[in-house]
């Protein structure tokens, strides 16, 4: 075996002793996750904003981040839901580059999956601590859900994870809600079908243990874009997008439809200042068409303390080292509007 087994990891029991969430926190935890599942549910129709850098880098600029969005949140409440995203495994295209804080707590030395994990539960209490809001992370590595099933609000299934059968089936067995991307090859059947994977139950093997599943009614589509095979970003925001997107949905009748709008990545072309125009554009959308406006619970917004990216060792605190991010100020105004036009 060409592999080199560096350290045990301790489990998720062991991590979560270490590092528990404090007994009051729970029961906020517990308050606000009835409240994101109630806007999935119908019967809250506060529009969400999943928003924060491509990656947490670093617990204190994110923190401070997110200590300006629970400002804006309280401003907003009772239009706007605000959930920070806190992603902390990055996939990577070709597999080089940085892949999150669940590999390198410091970006600038070496990979330490131990300390990474702790790192990453720590950030995440912190968020639900002092700000009270339960954060979102990408499902990247199945098997880790479990060092953080008690703190996270919110879960993407990414665009290069969404086929796979593994993702699917541990989704189907996590009660809160979570995003399947449409693939980067852009084709709806896929994260359709990954849909009905994860409203379904199952059997299966999962971190040794034959596991069986109830079945996640509150998986549902987010639309990223997609590249073409010859690299041409296809954005799938456009009104005629959504529509289509809508009607393929409710003939695979699944349950709870909703559809999240991620405006960077594909739909940006990866030019992070565009997401106002197209956050603009997905609201005049849904308030021309009543079943878009049910549908289209809310946006994801990449979004940092400075604006673009930069390279690792650059040291700009709080500007993104994975893609590039919306700065502060543009975000602010971002959410006013999205308050004031929803
Ligand atoms: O969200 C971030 C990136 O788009 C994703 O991790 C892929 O990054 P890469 O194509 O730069 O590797
Ligand atoms: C990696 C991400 O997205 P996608 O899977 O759409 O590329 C992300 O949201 O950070």
């Amino acid at each position: 075996m060409s592999m080199r087994f560096i350290k045990r990891i301790p489990g998720a029991a062991e991590i979560i002793k270490q590092i528990p969430l404090p007994g009051h926190i729970k029961e906020i935890k517990k308050e606000k996750d009835h409240q994101i599942k109630k806007i999935f549910e119908n019967k809250d129709d506060r529009f969400l904003l999943i928003i924060g850098p491509c990656s947490a880098d670093n617990e204190d600029s994110v923190c401070e981040y997110i200590s300006r969005l629970a400002k804006i949140q309280e401003k907003v409440q009772d239009r706007i839901f605000i959930i920070p995203r806190i992603y902390t495994n990055k996939p990577r295209t070709t597999g080089e580059g940085y892949k999150g804080m669940v590999h390198q707590p410091d970006p600038s030395k070496e990979p330490d999956l131990c300390e990474g994990i702790k790192a990453i539960r720590r950030m995440h209490i912190r968020s639900l601590s002092e700000f009270h809001m339960p954060a979102a992370d990408e499902m990247l590595y199945p098997e880790n859900y479990s060092y953080l099933s008690d703190v996270l609000g919110y879960i993407a299934v990414g665009a290069r994870s969404v086929e796979n059968q593994q993702h699917r089936l541990t989704v189907s067995g996590v009660e809160m809600p979570v995003g399947m991307k449409n693939p980067t090859g852009g084709d709806l059947t896929v994260m359709l079908n990954s849909i009905k994977a994860a409203q379904s139950s199952h059997a299966f093997l999962y971190n040794g243990w034959q596991v069986e599943t109830t079945g996640n009614t509150l998986a549902h589509a987010i639309l990223r874009g997609a590249v073409d095979s010859y690299g041409r970003n296809i954005p799938n925001y456009h009104y005629e997008d959504l529509i289509f997107t809508a009607s393929e949905y409710e003939k695979h009748q699944l349950a709870h439809p909703s559809i999240i709008v991620d405006t960077n990545h594909a739909n940006s072309m990866k030019c992070y200042y565009e997401q106002p125009r197209i956050a603009r554009e997905i609201l005049m959308s849904r308030k021309y068409d009543t079943a878009l406006k049910k549908m289209i619970k809310g946006l994801m917004i990449e979004s940092y303390l400075v604006e673009g990216r930069q390279e690792i060792g650059e040291n700009i605190y709080g500007k993104s080292i994975t893609d590039a991010c919306l700065g502060w100020e543009s975000t602010e105004r971002l959410i006013c509007y999205i308050a004031e036009n929803v």
